[in-house]
């Protein structure tokens, strides 16, 4: 099991990082969503012991990320945003090379895992190819495959689909889905499709906060009421603090409320119409609505919804 308490990261008097808490299970897959620079990097960059959190504690199995940093390097595979990959190389020497900065040092054990991970990540139809004539979703797979060559219990891959093609990004989804079926994976990205495609769970990141965390499974049960009415500020003062009811927002023609995954949708209805009659507010109409992963993340983000930030090499985005 990961665990972060209260980590936090700062650069000089510049906090990138505040105070985050999480525990992941063994077998969960997690995205890690947040607009640039929310974040997302420096979180993985401290839960794989790259980075010392300048405050708070990584653990993984119960072991400090710091103190043990040896043992726990060997359990923990990593895809950075920025892999250095030596492009004379073919396939088969990089990651031979980097089976013995894994320190595998016998030949034959260094052969076994390569062609585990070659196989893992389907990469045998360009074993012998130099690494600056692949495709860009060639040398993500090359990236995935060195972070799978110590059979890793935790994979930490960030952004594996940035700018790969649809194809390219269907193939890595499915390779992420194979994966999580033998480790912990933890991913980044800002791509919230990709957290629906692949994860169990979401976690979101804003200016270096956590604003939701939560199954993806259990978004589904999330709804939103859409009441229409006379006087809608008074109607919100009457209902706002009601059980059951996480966030309410003024409309043009009455108010918007987004209920908690454990609230009855119908009784919440039944509730705030009887509150509103017994007031004398006028109610013309109360529907209810789904909320999806987009709705969410720019609620829990404080955003309205936009258009693509475009992010370095990156093709697609929220959508
Ligand atoms: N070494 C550093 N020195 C100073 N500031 C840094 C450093 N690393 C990260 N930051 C800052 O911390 C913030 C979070 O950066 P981070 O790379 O973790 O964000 P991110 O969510 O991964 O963004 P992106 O999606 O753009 O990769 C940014 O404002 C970034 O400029």
């Amino acid at each position: 099991m990961l665990e972060c308490q209260s980590v936090t990261r700062r650069f000089a008097s510049f906090t990138a990082v505040d105070s985050v808490s999480f525990r992941v299970e063994p077998g969960e897959i997690v995205g890690l969503l947040g607009h640039n620079g929310a974040g997302k990097t420096t979180i993985m960059r401290m839960i794989t012991g790259a980075l010392e959190p300048s405050s708070g504690q990584v653990t993984l199995d119960g072991l400090d990320m710091q103190r043990h940093s040896l043992e726990l390097h060997a359990r923990i595979g990593y895809l950075p945003e920025q892999l250095p990959l030596y492009p004379e190389m073919t396939i088969v020497e990089y990651l031979d090379y980097c089976a013995g900065l894994r320190g595998i040092d016998n030949r034959r054990e260094r052969k076994e895992a390569v062609q585990r991970v070659v196989y893992d990540t389907q990469l045998e139809d360009k074993l012998t190819s130099p690494i600056q004539t692949l495709s860009r979703g060639y040398k993500q797979r090359v990236g995935v495959a060195q972070a799978l060559l110590n059979n890793p219990k935790l994979l930490v891959l960030d952004e594996p689909t940035n700018g790969l093609d649809p194809e390219q990004t269907r193939h890595m989804r499915d390779l992420i889905r194979r994966l999580g079926q033998s480790a912990t994976v933890i991913l980044s990205t800002h791509i919230m499709q990709e957290v629906n495609a692949v994860c169990d769970r979401v976690l979101m990141l804003q200016q270096g906060r956590l604003t939701l965390d939560e199954p993806i499974a259990e978004l589904a049960d999330r709804a939103v009421l859409h009441v229409q009415c006379g006087d809608p500020k008074r109607a919100l003062e009457r209902i706002e603090s009601m059980a059951g009811i996480d966030r309410t927002t003024l409309t043009d023609t009455g108010l918007r409320l987004a209920l908690a995954h454990t609230a009855d949708r119908r009784q919440l209805a039944a509730q705030v119409s009887r509150t509103l009659v017994n007031d004398g507010i006028d109610l013309y109409q109360i529907a209810g609505e789904q909320r999806d992963l987009e709705q969410l993340f720019f609620e829990a983000t404080d955003t309205e919804p936009r258009a693509a930030q475009p992010k370095k090499e990156a093709a697609t985005d929220v959508a």
